[in-house]
């Protein structure tokens, strides 16, 4: 058997798995799962919404049963933080198979310590066009058919040779395929990733960090956008300005956690950048783009509204400027005091003393200091470029304002 798994590891195998779309069906009819497997795609980290949705789950399914008359549940192993702690080991355990299939737990396919950008094995459903033939049912796989069905049944029968497993199993969507994509040495750990994951997102699900991932990000929550905003203008024309960019757009549904996302590069998120744009619109036009917003939005039809903000000049200018046009100076200036403010919250340590503290040896032992030590590290050299970056920008700015200036002038006296 032991030979039958190493030949496979080093050719493809075929796993078949306990999986339907509704994964979260795997641990019992826990409804809020599957949102919670959602939220954790994890271009928004939403700790503490999660948080909350796990704390609803424990007390709309675990709750009833210890307080059901008789319950023969010891209270001491169903409270809230086992219930986390158990949802914990479930989804640093479970990763998202496919578009298809999206988030599950694979056996054996867990074995796999995760490596950013750079896997070993790949894990993929064996039939690419099965899209949504059968969205509406087979939500859950019988698991019945499961069992017959599994590589480990095949082995025993006999049927070890790769052309044979891929006969039987084709269009088999309860079949996962691993395939090897890379030649690993002999010897050196074979990697999967676990996704495209920041280093906050990292050790939110799988409590884990990497130095130098180049996916990480940093957000700057709309909240602190407010807070810079009214310290230069009042709090009605922040609210007025913010209004307006949430009526063009640009804003996500979710209002109560907002946030812009700061790549590794430390370039902002080009959303953060029209916001910022719009704040400091010079009051005639924006009341201009205002009114041409309100008329819109009288439109019954959305055809009609679409024509009328597209014949708009200025809405026109707005969604053609590149990152680069948009870069004003005063833009610029607000990115580096959004910097600071974003870098003011890890306290009164400077990231030279963060990274001094990385290097003590007890960091190394203590490996939750260490990876919260890590995400601090990155986030705070990402806001270091995010400087780098609006102060590049700036000089970029300044030159062809001057250039363009001394243009004019050489223009009005020829
Ligand atoms: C699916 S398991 C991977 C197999 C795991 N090593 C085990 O013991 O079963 C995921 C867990 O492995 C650990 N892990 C995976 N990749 C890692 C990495 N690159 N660095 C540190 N820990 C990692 C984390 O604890 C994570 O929650």
């Amino acid at each position: 058997m032991r030979g039958v798994w190493l030949r496979s590891l080093l050719g493809r195998v075929i796993f078949s798995f306990c999986l339907s779309r509704n994964v979260c069906l795997w641990f019992g009819v826990l409804k809020k799962w599957t949102s919670f497997c959602v939220v954790l795609s994890f271009i928004r980290q939403t700790v503490q919404e999660d948080k909350a949705l796990v704390y609803e789950d424990w007390r709309e399914n675990i709750l009833p049963l210890l307080d059901s008359e008789p319950s023969k549940l010891n209270p001491a192993f169903f409270g809230v933080e086992q219930y986390f702690a158990a949802k914990s080991l479930i989804s640093s355990r479970s990763f998202e198979i496919d578009d298809y299939h999206g988030f599950g737990m694979v056996p054996l396919a867990d074995l796999f310590n995760h490596k950013t950008g750079a896997e070993d094995v790949h894990f993929t459903a064996l039939s690419s066009n099965n899209e949504s033939e059968d969205d509406t049912d087979d939500e859950i796989v019988d698991e019945e058919a499961l069992a017959q069905n599994s590589s480990m049944d095949k082995t025993e029968k006999g049927v070890d040779s790769d052309m044979e497993y891929s006969s039987i199993t084709e269009d088999d969507t309860s079949m996962l395929e691993m395939v090897m994509i890379k030649d690993v040495s002999s010897g050196a750990e074979v990697f999967n990733t676990y996704g495209i994951l920041g280093n906050a997102a990292l050790l939110h699900r799988y409590g884990f960090t990497e130095q130098d991932n180049t996916y990480d990000i940093v957000n700057i929550d709309l909240e602190l956008v407010l807070q810079w905003c009214s310290s230069l203008f009042s709090n009605r024309r922040s609210r007025s300005r913010v209004s307006l960019w949430r009526r063009l757009g640009y804003s996500s549904d979710t209002e109560n956690s907002e946030y812009f996302e700061i790549s590794f590069d430390g370039e902002p998120q080009m959303e953060l950048l029209i916001l910022l744009y719009i704040i400091f619109l010079p009051d005639d036009v924006y009341h201009k783009l205002d009114l041409s917003v309100a008329v819109a939005e009288n439109f019954h039809e959305s055809s009609e509204k679409t024509t009328f903000l597209n014949d708009n000049i200025f809405l026109k200018k707005l969604s053609n400027m590149s990152k680069k046009t948009l870069m004003t100076k005063e833009v610029c200036d607000a990115l580096l005091s959004l910097a600071d403010m974003r870098e003011s919250l890890y306290g009164l340590k400077s990231l030279e003393d963060d990274i001094e503290a990385l290097k003590r040896s007890s960091f190394v032992r203590d490996r939750k200091l260490y990876h919260s030590s890590v995400l601090r590290i990155s986030e705070r050299k990402i806001l270091q470029k995010l400087r780098n970056y609006a102060s590049k920008s700036c000089k970029i700015t300044n030159l062809s304002s001057a250039g363009k200036k001394l243009k004019r002038t050489t223009k009005r006296e020829s």
